[in-house]
Parts: structure tokens; C-alpha cells; sequence
């Protein structure tokens, strides 16, 4: 079986391609970066570092890359073989790929089933990936394409922090994961995920991963970064830090216990392992990786303003989720375009107005009110 996944970056070596490799697949990595294109194809291998209580490194074996920006033709040529073709390239740079996945999809001639699967972390973004593709398309070409091939929305969750190694492939990942595929969206009737869970709906799954892994952990980092922490871990040692964090979480399930019909109380032990995750002595997860992409993370659907904003327009007053808001606008990580296009955002307009730029809402909106006395 042969996969492409797009993104060999943290969670496309730490966590999607090993465990593609796992379920029997020869993974094929699509990405821009040059290093680690050649480093792929010099070795064929790379090692994962689960980080636990002890640490175990395994080598991912049957891995090969190919570069999208010198040979674009190549990466067209392995889509149209794969049987499954993957992401975790960040939810912005979706459209960027979509033009290459559309051609290989039109070059196939093969006719068994073929899945792609987004796995970013933003609500339904393979369905943001199916649009994007079928822009390529002719009506023609849509129908034919869409009789053997699924577009399967998912949830992803592993801490993947960036390392600093010798070995640029090197990855090293939490002992937790989890993979939530929406299964009525696959096609063919043998589709191999090895250890992805297959649910009916994923919505529930999406939405209690990001507004509680991504909004607990965007809380740290944006808090963090306001009281100069260097690391998450470091963030969630300071009580003032844990308790914001904890605020927030209570907001954001307040929304899911209403929304989905959550048991309160295992969503509260789920916050709680989330937290232990988050504090896990082995891992350096840096704030700048955590809160990197303001602009994304104060999206309207995003980890802070969609939980915040349905709360306010019950007439309840999430204030824990709207003091890290004027924490986010705040944010600044070097390298980050989002950050430097934030930091001019909010000298040109001020908070106020950036947060409404930003999140699409109007000044009148109760939630930009209750940022607004930030
Ligand atoms: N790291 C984590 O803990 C984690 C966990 C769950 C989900 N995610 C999600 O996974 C996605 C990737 O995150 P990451 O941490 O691996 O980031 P990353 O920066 O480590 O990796 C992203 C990779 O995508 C590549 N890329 C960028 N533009 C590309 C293009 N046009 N074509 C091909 N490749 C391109 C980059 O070169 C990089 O190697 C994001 O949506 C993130 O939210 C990350
Ligand atoms: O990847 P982002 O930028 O959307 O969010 C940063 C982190 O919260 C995220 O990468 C988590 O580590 C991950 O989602 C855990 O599953």
C-alpha cells in the first residue's frame, strides 16, 4: 500500500507517517523543505523518541521524500499511485497543496479507492481540502473522481514539540495519541488506518480535542509568553498560569457538556490528563511553537473565539477565554509571519479593532465588549 503524506515536520514524522508505516504502508513524504527531503531519501529511516517515563526510540523504516517546489511532477506521479494521501502541513497552507493533490487525482488510472485525510488541527479541515481540490476540477472530472475517492475530516492529537538534535529527522514525541477518523467519508470497504479510531460523526471528537487540548494549551502559551516562560511545562508550574488555564477549560466545557451532551465528569478527567500531558516532565515544548499563528488561533472558529463567542451570545460572560485574547494580541514569536502581521495589525488599528479584523465579529458584539474592558 503506498501513501503520500504532505508535511514532514513534527507530526508527519512524529505521528502520522510512523504510524502509516505501522499499519503497512510505504509513506512517501511530500514537503519544501530540501534538508529533510534528502535526508529522507538518503536513509529511508528515521527515529521517534517516545518520551515517557522511559524513553523508547523506534525507527520508522519504508520512507521516502520527494521535494514539491523543484519536482512538482513527482509528487503529481505518487499521488496517482497512493491509496491514501495525507496532511500536516498547517491548516493555511491547505490551498497551497491542493493544485498538486487535484493532479495527481486526475492522473490516476487505477481504479481502486483512494482516502484523503487532513489532519491539522481545525475543524473539518478535509473538507476545506476537498473544496480546495475541487476547484481544480471540471464538473466532469468531480463526478468521476468523487465515485473512488474520500475526503475523511479527523482529529489529531500528540504533542510534538520541536526538538533541537544533531539529526535533523530526529523526532521526539509525548507517549500519548490519538487519531479520530470519520469513517462514512472513507471509500472502499478495507481502507487500513491501523491504530486510527473510525467514528460515525467527528464532530464531537474535533471539537473536544481543539477547545480543550489547543485552548488549554493556547492558554498557556499566550499567558506564558505575557510572564516571559520559555516552556509550556514552565508555563503550567506557575499556579496563576495553571488557574487560567483551568478557567478557560471550565468555559470551553461549559460549551461541550451543552453542545454535545458531554458526562461532566469525564469530561472534567479528561481536562485533567490533558494538564498531566501538558506538564510532562520530559518534554520542552516551547511557548513560541505553542502560540506560533496568532492570526489563525483568533480565527472565528478557532480555540479561543468560537467557544468564547458562543458563551457570550447566551448572555454568559467567558471571561477566561476573553482576558487570553487580549493575551494572544500580545503574542509576538520571532520568525512568525502571523506575529509580525499581528504586531502591525494592532499598532495600526489598536486591540479593539485588530480583534474584530480579525475574528469577523462586530464592535458590538458581547464578546468584543468583554475583550474591550481588557
Ligand atoms: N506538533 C503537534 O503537536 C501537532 C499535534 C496535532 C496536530 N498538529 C497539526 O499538524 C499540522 C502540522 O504541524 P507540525 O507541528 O507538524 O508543524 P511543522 O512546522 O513541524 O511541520 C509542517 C511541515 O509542513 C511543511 N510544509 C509547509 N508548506 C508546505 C507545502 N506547501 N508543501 C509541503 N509541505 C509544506 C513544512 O516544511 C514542515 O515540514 C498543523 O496543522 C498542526 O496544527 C500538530
Ligand atoms: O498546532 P497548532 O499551532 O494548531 O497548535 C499548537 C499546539 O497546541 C498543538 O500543536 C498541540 O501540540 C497538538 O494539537 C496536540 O495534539
Amino acid at each position: 500500500m503506498k501513501a503520500v503524506h504532505f508535511g514532514a515536520g513534527n507530526i508527519g514524522r512524529g505521528f502520522i507517517g510512523a504510524l502509516l508505516v505501522d499499519a503497512g504502508y510505504e509513506v512517501t513524504f511530500v514537503d519544501v523543505n530540501e534538508k529533510i527531503i534528502d535526508a529522507l531519501n538518503e536513509r529511508n529511516e528515521y527515529k521517534v523518541t517516545v518520551a515517557g517515563e522511559r524513553k523508547e526510540t523506534e525507527t520508522v523504516t519504508n520512507v521516502r521524500g520527494i521535494n514539491s517546489k523543484t519536482n512538482e511532477k513527482e509528487a503529481i506521479d505518487a499521488i496517482a499511485e497512493a491509496d491514501i494521501v495525507t496532511t500536516a502541513v498547517g491548516p493555511t497552507v491547505l490551498p497551497y497543496i491542493a493544485k498538486t493533490i487535484a493532479q495527481g487525482l486526475k492522473q490516476r488510472t487505477a481504479s481502486k479507492p483512494v482516502n484523503m485525510i487532513a489532519c491539522e488541527n481545525a475543524i473539518r479541515a478535509t473538507s476545506q481540502l476537498k473544496k480546495d481540490v475541487l476547484s481544480h476540477l471540471s464538473e466532469e472530472e468531480t463526478t468521476a473522481l468523487l465515485k473512488d475517492a474520500g475526503f475523511a475530516d479527523a482529529a489529531v492529537d500528540r504533542i510534538v514539540p520541536n526538538v533541537q538534535s544533531d539529526d535533523i529527522l530526529h523526532v521526539t514525541v509525548e507517549p500519548f495519541f490519538e487519531w479520530v477518523v470519520e469513517k462514512p467519508a472513507l471509500k472502499g470497504d478495507a481502507v487500513q488506518l491501523g491504530k486510527a479510531v473510525l467514528v460515525e460523526d467527528l464532530a464531537p471528537y474535533i471539537e473536544r480535542k481543539l477547545f480543550t487540548v489547543n485552548t488549554g494549551h493556547a492558554v498557556a502559551a499566550y499567558v506564558g509568553y505575557r510572564k516571559g516562560k520559555k516552556t509550556i511545562k514552565e508555563a503550567l508550574a506557575d499556579d496563576y498560569i495553571k488557574h487560567r488555564v483551568r478557567g478557560a477549560l471550565n468555559e470551553t466545557k461549559a460549551m461541550l457538556v451543552e453542545e454535545y451532551q458531554f458526562d461532566a465528569e469525564a469530561h472534567e478527567d479528561y481536562i485533567d490528563k490533558i494538564l498531566l500531558r501538558f506538564q510532562n516532565p520530559h518534554l520542552e515544548d516551547l511557548v513560541e511553537r505553542v502560540g506560533r499563528g496568532p492570526i489563525r488561533k483568533l480565527g472565528p472558529a478557532d480555540r479561543l473565539v468560537k467557544p468564547a463567542k458562543y458563551l457570550a451570545e447566551k448572555g454568559l460572560h467567558p471571561e477566561s477565554l476573553a482576558e487570553t485574547i487580549f493575551d494572544a494580541l500580545h503574542f509576538y514569536a520571532e520568525g512568525d509571519p502571523e506575529s509580525e502581521e499581528l504586531r502591525a495589525l494592532v499598532d495600526e488599528k489598536g486591540y479593539v479593532d485588530a480583534f474584530c479584523e480579525i475574528s469577523k465579529l462586530e464592535k458590538d458584539h458581547p464578546l468584543v465588549e468583554i475583550v474591550a474592558k481588557e
